[in-house]
């Protein structure tokens, strides 16, 4: 296993987003007429997720996805060529039918606690500044697609080399921000 099967932007050490970055266009993967969209903001959070449904570059282990505000999303070139990928999921993940690329990932539902924010591939950006991955998340998730679970030590301990803690789920701040939403909507029940 190296360190480019995890992602292409694994290992690369820890990347802090450029002081006064305010971002850039990502362009899906076609070679005539791509969908563009433009994001004028930094990243926040952003991680490598081992789940089966975000979207990883061909041979990696790992989708390198983080969250911008949706106000600040808007797709600029090719709308026509965006679909759900799948409209129950609570993430309505908007990809290109020709690619298969995922432009963004939007919440629908208010009462979600990421509500507001949309999830980004900044790897789809020629610009540089955005902030790089800061922890992996659902890392046993790599197990479901094929991963074999004696391999997962190694994976772990390449994440932590990489400045990447591993979690199962979401990191402790993000699984907070969840179970604050939670509680606030059971308060006013
Ligand atoms: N073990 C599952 C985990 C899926 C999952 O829960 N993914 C997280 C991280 S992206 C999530 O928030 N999903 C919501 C969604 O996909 O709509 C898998 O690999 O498919
Ligand atoms: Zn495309
Ligand atoms: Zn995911």
């Amino acid at each position: 296993m190296t360190l480019s099967a995890l992602h292409p932007a694994i290992g690369q050490g820890k990347k802090p987003g450029a002081p006064g970055f305010s971002g850039g266009t990502l362009t899906c993967h076609c070679s005539h007429d791509p969908v563009v969209v433009k994001v004028d903001a930094q990243v926040a959070h952003n991680h490598a997720c081992g789940c089966s449904k975000c979207w990883k570059p061909a041979h990696a282990l790992f989708s390198i996805v983080g969250v911008v505000s949706r106000d600040k999303v808007h797709v600029t070139s090719r709308p026509e060529k965006l679909q759900v990928v799948d409209p129950s999921a609570t993430i309505q993940r908007h990809a290109c039918k020709a690619c298969g690329v995922h432009m963004f990932g939007r919440i629908e539902n208010k009462d979600h606690g990421f509500y507001g924010l949309d999830f980004i591939h900044t790897e789809l950006s020629s610009d540089t500044g955005w902030a790089g991955p800061e922890f992996a998340a659902f890392v046993s998730s790599i197990i479901e697609t094929g991963t074999p679970p004696e391999q997962m030590a190694g994976i772990r301990q390449e994440l932590r080399e990489a400045g990447l803690e591993p979690y199962d789920c979401l990191s402790p701040t993000l699984m907070d921000v969840l179970a604050t939403q939670v509680a606030k909507l059971r308060k006013a029940a």
